[in-house]
């Protein structure tokens, strides 16, 4: 199992609670959207998953490994497992040239030379941006910068990669090329996404969450097939979009 999330409960400092007993495994090489209505724990579960918050009941591994906040190395090596794309690529590039932030990471871990060069090769050939390596990252358009910012994680060779609305602001040309690359990628993913032709087409396994609970967890068809059940969470599929 790459992941175990184990009766998570949070509550933020203001008393809100956002997470209210979630159960949620995925197996190595799984794809599984999280799918849920605005304010339904989505980001916040995303946070735990790496130990940015935590402090509520419950537990989450990874790997085996138990996400614990109060273990500094093992923190820094669940951060290395776990890569989170956020939404906003300029949130994870500040450097320079593209190759220098996709080296960013795994120079930190400690590569140099022949390998840091290979792992960064490796990262931008496969989100098709290795003909940018020498570019300023400000400089790319939004659909460029956010392969690059899955470059920086893919770079860590992460066991889970996680993707906070990896189709949001793309064009239809740059959501449907991500999309291929992103089913290319043989890795354990857990995609948060409002897109849910998306996450049909690149997850079979669907998790909804509502209110900090989960309130569906099957194949992603069958749940996107449930009219009543994508109604009762604000769920929509675009007009006219069949699932079957
Ligand atoms: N820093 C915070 N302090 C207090 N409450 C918060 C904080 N961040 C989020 N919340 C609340 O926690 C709940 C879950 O929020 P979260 O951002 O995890 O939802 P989400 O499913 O990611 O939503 P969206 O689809 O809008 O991104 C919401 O009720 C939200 O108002």
């Amino acid at each position: 199992m790459t992941l175990k999330v184990d009766a998570v409960t949070f509550a933020y400092p203001d008393g809100r609670e956002a997470l209210r007993g979630i159960n949620l495994s995925l197996a190595a090489g799984e794809r599984v959207a999280l799918l849920g209505p605005n304010g339904a724990g989505k980001t916040t579960l995303v946070l735990h998953l790496n130990g940015v918050l935590h402090g509520g009941a419950g537990t989450v591994t990874v790997d085996g490994q138990r996400v614990d906040p109060r273990n500094r190395s093992g923190l820094a090596e669940i951060r290395r497992r776990v890569g989170i794309v956020f939404q906003d690529p300029d949130d994870q590039l500040f450097l320079p040239t593209v190759e220098e932030d996709v080296a960013f990471g795994p120079s930190n871990l400690g590569l140099r030379g022949d390998a840091l060069a290979a792992r960064v090769t490796e990262a931008l050939d496969a989100v098709g941006m290795a003909g940018h390596r020498e570019r300023t990252p400000h400089h790319l358009s939004f659909g460029q910068r956010r392969r690059v910012a899955v470059a920086t994680v893919l770079a860590m060779h992460p066991s889970i990669l996680v993707l906070d609305e990896p189709s949001s602001n793309l064009d239809p040309a740059s959501r449907r090329e991500l999309a291929t690359i992103l089913e290319s990628l043989p890795v354990t993913m857990l995609m948060v996404t409002h897109d849910l032709p998306y996450a049909l087409q690149l997850c079979p396994r669907a998790v909804i969450l509502d209110d900090g609970r989960v309130v569906a967890d099957g194949r992603t068809e069958d749940l996107l097939a449930d009219a009543e059940l994508l109604a009762r969470h604000r769920l929509e599929l675009p007009y006219g979009f069949a699932v079957r």
